[in-house]
This record gives structure tokens, C-alpha cells and sequence, in this order.
């Protein structure tokens, strides 16, 4: 990603620096928007310092950024909380604000990721199919709702399974709805220690409890205007879903600390790998809340149910990991790998398929990747064997190839364990053709 910082002083720069993750990222410093502008530098995102912005003549030099770029995402770095101010500079036209406080390295590295998250995976397209890969039938349906949904106000809540694409799904939904000039703000909620989740969520006063040395604005205000995706919903707890209730029937949000009543514009997508039924059932989460999260109820199936699509997303990561890695010419996928991914489980879905890919293009020597080239932790293919009617011959077979790929391809553990002679079976490899890995 291109980056490019405007500072009267050169500090910000190492800043910035410092928290970049990407070895990619090209960074370029300016101490005045008359050098930026005059520069042939691009960048992707442009932080300015607000040392720079003076109000009389930041809309002009603003209009020259984006003529420049009408893609570039503005951010302003601040010492000040001011709100109003915050809220002036979203007016003139900046994406985000960061505040140059004691978590400002910590802020800058996640408005970094995010952005650079945003850049890559959604800003890329708009269309679904650019964003989620895959043409099985069961996707094509996750097609239709998220189209159905982006047309619409309506919540809407996604389950499947780790790694199926909830996130991506519900950036899509964003991306492909009125609301995608407006910031996605997406929270795990498993992911926040539960005492900080109500902060992060409605935002804090200064002094509001110990340690809550600045203001800070809650997810329900980063993303006026826009979609605020919430993780792993169902991990909220019952004091929090009742919050959550009220805010979204009067949508209005109260910062903890003040009595001053900010109205929301948001967009819910939630997401949940748990049967959030039968955590009402079991009291775990409150009724209404449930209906009001409904929605538009979205469920991506497992990457097993669609298999249609493996190998499809197996190519693209394939691709992507040689592109990262300077690998040329681009690998293939051999037969036998197509075949061990095809009979394996995935019970982490996409993100598994897309490690497994991601290190087998690493460790593979020359351009094809082999099955062996595939490490599946505990090696468990899955047992097929009873699904399908088949002759007694094509059972053999089956388990014939199932043990082959259990001990490597060693045909005298297979034979040991079968009870078969190693002559026959390598006559049935060479025969049927059968996959030894
Ligand atoms: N259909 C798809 N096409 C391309 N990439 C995908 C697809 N589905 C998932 N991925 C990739 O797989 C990884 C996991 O996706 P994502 O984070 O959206 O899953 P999730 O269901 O939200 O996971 P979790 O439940 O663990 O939060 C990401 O890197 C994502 O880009």
C-alpha cells in the first residue's frame, strides 16, 4: 500500500514507520500540501498532521488532494479530543481521526490493518463475486441474500462455522449496499476482554472510570452512516444485550459517563458460530434481542457442504501466495493434491484451506504442488465410504486408497494392515490409477 504523511516534522513519519506490518508498503514524507500535491506520489492513504490544517484554507487544499487522488483516504492525527473538531474535519471530507494520545501507536496500527484490509479485499470491487470466490450452488444462494439484504435497511444476522467467510460476507453486504462511501466497523466481541466491551462498543468520557484518560467514541459512532459488523454476537453478556436492545430500539447511544443522547445511523450485521436458538433456550440470550437481530437471517454453509468451490478458492489462494512471494511462473495444483483436498473435511472452512495452500506453495519444490505438499494436521480423510452404493470392487479400492494415503503411499504397511499382497496392490495402483498420497 502507498502511504504518505504530511508533517511539519518528520516524526510521524517514523511513527508510521514503526507500525507498518507490510514490507510492501512504500511511505512518502511531505512538510506541506503544496509539496504533496506537486509530487507524482500516489498514495493510498494520506495522514496529515493538524498542524497543517488551518480551517480557512483546508476545504481548498482538501479539493486539490482529491483531484489529485479521488480514491485517497484521509486521515487526520490529533492531539486534540475535541469532538466538534473531529466531526468539522469528517465534514471537509476526512475518513478517520486519530487521536495523538498514549494509545496512539496502538490505534494507528489497527486503522493501518483495517484500511489496508478495506483496500485489498473490498475497495478492490464491488461486486459479490469479486469480493467472495466460488460458483457452487450453495454459494450462489449466499449471492442472492446478500443482494436481496444490500437493497434493504435490514439487520442481518450470518452464522456457519470458523472461517467460513462471515466477515467477508457481511463486507459485501456493505460494499453493495447505498451506505459504501460510509466506514464498516467490524468488532469481535470475543475478542475484547469483556470489561472493555461496553466502552468499545458506546464509547467513554474522560475520567468516566479508572483509566479512561480521553474521550473515546464507541463503534456505534465510528460508523455513522455505515454497517458495524458484530462478531461472535452471541459471547455478549446479559447485562450488555440488554444495552445493546435499547440502543438499537431508540437508536440512540450514551456514552459511559455522559448524559449527552448521540443518535446512530448503522447498519447491524451480526454473526455468530453458535445456535443462537438454543441460547435463548437455554437462557444464555434474551429473547428480544434475538428477533431484533434477526433480519435477514444469512447461513454460509461449510466449506465440505460446497466442495464445488475448493478447488476454485485452493487456485486464487494459490495465486495470491505466489504473487505475495514473487513466485514465478505461477504453481499448479496437481491431480492428487485436487484429490486429497477434495476428501478432506476442512473443519476450519476457507481460512484452513487458505493456510494449508499458503504454506504448500512455500514448501513445494519446483511448480506443481503435490498432495505431500498438502499438510492436513492428523492427516483425517474423510470417511466417505458408507455415503454412496457402490460395487464390492470400488470399496476395495476406496479403502485400498484410504490406507495408501493414511501410511504415505508405503505399500507394505498397507499390505500389513490389509492383509493383502503387495504385488496385488501395486497392480491395482497401476491399474485403476490409483493415488498413492
Ligand atoms: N469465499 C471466499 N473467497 C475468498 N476468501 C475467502 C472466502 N471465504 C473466506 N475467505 C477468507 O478466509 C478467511 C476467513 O474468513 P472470515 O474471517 O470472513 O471468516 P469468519 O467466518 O468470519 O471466521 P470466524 O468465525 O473465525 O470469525 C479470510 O482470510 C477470508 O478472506
Amino acid at each position: 500500500m502507498q502511504l504518505g504523511i504530511l508533517s511539519p516534522t518528520y516524526q510521524f513519519s517514523q511513527i508510521i514507520l514503526e507500525s507498518t506490518t507490510s514490507k510492501e508498503d512504500v511511505i512518502k514524507y511531505y512538510s506541506s500540501f503544496s509539496d504533496f500535491i506537486a509530487s507524482d506520489f500516489i498514495p493510498n492513504i494520506l495522514f496529515i498532521d493538524d498542524a497543517l490544517i488551518v480551517f480557512e484554507t483546508i476545504k481548498k487544499e482538501i479539493r486539490s488532494v482529491r483531484k489529485k487522488s479521488s480514491e485517497v483516504k484521509l486521515v487526520a492525527i490529533s492531539e486534540s479530543n475535541d469532538i466538534d473538531y473531529a466531526d468539522a474535519l469528517e465534514e471537509i471530507g476526512f475518513n478517520a481521526f486519530l487521536l495523538n494520545n498514549d494509545f496512539f501507536i496502538k490505534r494507528l496500527k489497527k486503522c493501518l490493518n483495517s484500511m489496508r484490509h478495506n483496500f485489498f479485499q473490498l475497495n478492490a470491487s464491488t461486486e459479490i463475486n469479486d469480493i467472495i470466490k466460488g460458483d457452487s450452488e450453495e454459494i450462489k444462494k449466499v449471492f442472492e441474500i446478500i443482494k436481496k439484504a444490500s437493497t434493504t435497511k435490514i439487520n442481518v444476522n450470518i452464522t456457519g462455522e470458523t472461517g467460513t467467510g462471515k466477515e467477508l460476507v457481511a463486507q459485501a453486504i456493505h460494499k453493495q449496499s447505498t451506505r459504501n462511501q460510509n466506514p464498516f466497523i467490524a468488532v469481535n466481541i470475543a475478542a475484547i476482554p469483556k470489561d472493555l466491551i461496553e466502552s468499545e462498543l458506546f464509547g467513554h468520557e474522560e475520567g468516566a472510570f479508572t483509566g479512561a484518560t480521553k474521550r473515546r467514541l464507541g463503534k456505534f459512532e465510528e460508523a455513522k452512516h455505515g454497517t458495524l459488523f458484530l462478531d461472535e454476537i452471541g459471547e455478549l453478556s446479559l447485562d450488555l444485550q440488554t444495552k445493546l436492545l435499547r440502543v438499537l430500539q431508540e437508536n440512540e447511544v450514551t456514552r459511559i459517563g455522559s448524559n449527552e443522547v448521540i443518535k446512530t445511523d448503522i447498519r447491524l450485521v451480526t454473526a455468530t458460530h453458535k445456535n443462537l436458538r438454543n441460547e435463548v433456550f437455554e437462557n444464555k440470550f434474551r429473547e428480544d434481542l434475538y428477533y431484533r437481530l434477526l433480519g435477514l437471517p444469512l447461513k454460509i454453509p461449510p466449506l465440505r457442504e460446497r466442495k464445488g468451490d475448493i478447488i476454485k478458492l485452493a487456485e486464487l489462494f494459490i495465486e495470491e501466495a505466489c504473487n505475495y512471494n514473487k513466485i514465478t511462473p505461477i504453481k499448479k495444483l496437481h491431480a492428487d493434491a485436487q484429490r486429497k483436498l477434495l476428501s478432506y473435511h476442512f473443519p476450519g472452512n476457507v481460512r484452513q484451506l487458505k493456510s494449508l495452500i499458503e504454506l504448500s506453495v512455500i514448501i513445494s519444490d519446483y511448480t506443481t504442488i503435490k498432495a505431500g505438499d498438502l499438510l492436513i494436521e492428523n492427516e483425517e480423510i474423510e470417511d466417505i465410504s458408507l455415503k454412496k452404493e457402490r460395487t464390492l470392487e470400488e470399496y476395495n479400492i476406496e479403502i485400498i486408497e484410504y490406507f495408501l494415503k493414511k501410511y504415505k503411499g508405503k505399500v507394505n504397511f498397507v499390505s500389513d494392515k490389509l492383509d493383502m499382497s503387495k504385488s496385488k496392490i501395486y497392480k491395482l495402483i497401476q491399474e485403476k490409477k490409483l493415488s498413492k498420497y
